[in-house]
């Protein structure tokens, strides 16, 4: 079976809405972006798209300088919100984004200030994919108490789903694999929840879960001009799995989409 997200989506809809109808001019969002790869290529046409359908000024630039672009806009009032799109090349580090931007226009909870308000379980700006992630099985199924396997360990995706995952309230079980895990399909065989986000085409096949396990496909590769995720599709034959295109990635989108409403009404 495929879990379907549209209503999950539709609640976003419906919290942009709200923030819509309060704001009397339409918010800015700035995507720098480095010789994009396939997947944020991808994820640009589906920002491009949605701003248009929520009213976003969306400005795209090639930067050259991430850091004097971060304190540049920064610093402009007419930009309430950054987006900076990985991977990241010409020798910056994701810890100079966490560093340089401000907390305020940090609609995807990078920044130091984000990420420490998060550790603390005082969410501000969250890492909208992790967000993705924690919403769909929530609106799924309870997670308390649940083993939660994780692969893979990145900060935008592994890392901040674990925390949120396991925080007081929502009490998840969580464990995090990742490429130096041992005999990984033991451990993947143990989740109640399986969360892929390897950025490996088909990755996880039958022979990686028990029946019945919630799968949440992360991935998103492009593969011979197709998006595919890393969870092969014939899994949902066993389990309640997540589509791609249209599951993570498509609510992704919508959260970055409200957290630029919630940057332009200065919410936090
Ligand atoms: N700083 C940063 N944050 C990211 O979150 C990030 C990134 N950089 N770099 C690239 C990857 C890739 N990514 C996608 C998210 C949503 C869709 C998406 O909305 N996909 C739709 C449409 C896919 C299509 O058909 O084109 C879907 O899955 O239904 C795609 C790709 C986020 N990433």
């Amino acid at each position: 079976m495929f879990i379907d997200v549209k209503d999950t989506i539709k609640n976003i809809k419906e919290e942009i809405d709200i923030i819509k109808n309060e704001l009397t001019f339409e918010p800015k969002l700035v995507s720098l972006v480095v010789e994009p790869d396939k997947s944020t290529l991808s994820y640009l046409n589906s920002q491009k798209r949605s701003a248009k359908k929520y009213g976003i000024n969306l400005e795209i630039v090639e930067s050259n300088n991430l850091v004097e672009d971060l304190q540049k806009h920064n610093e402009d009032r007419n930009t309430h919100a950054i987006f900076v799109a990985r991977p990241l090349k010409k020798g910056f580090t994701e810890l100079d984004i966490a560093k340089n931007i401000s907390p305020f226009k940090d609609v995807e909870g990078v920044s130091l200030y984000n990420i420490g308000s998060m550790f603390y379980e005082k969410e501000l700006f969250i890492p909208c994919t992790a967000e993705a992630v924690v919403k769909i099985i929530e609106d799924f199924t309870d997670v308390k108490g649940k083993n939660v396997v994780i692969i893979g360990r990145s900060t935008t995706v592994g890392k901040p789903a674990a925390i949120l995952l396991q925080k007081h309230g929502r009490d998840a079980t969580v464990t995090v694999s990742h490429s130096k895990t041992e005999n990984l399909k033991e451990v993947t065989k143990r989740a109640d929840i399986l969360v892929a986000a390897i950025g490996r085409a088909n990755f996880v096949d039958k022979s990686f879960v028990k029946e019945g396990t919630i799968v949440i496909d992360v991935g998103i590769n492009v593969v011979n001009g197709k998006v595919v995720g890393d969870v092969s599709q014939d899994v949902s034959e066993i389990c309640n799995l997540t589509p791609v295109p249209g599951g993570v990635g498509s609510l992704t989108t919508a959260i970055l989409m409200r957290n630029v409403f919630r940057a332009a009404k200065g919410e936090f």
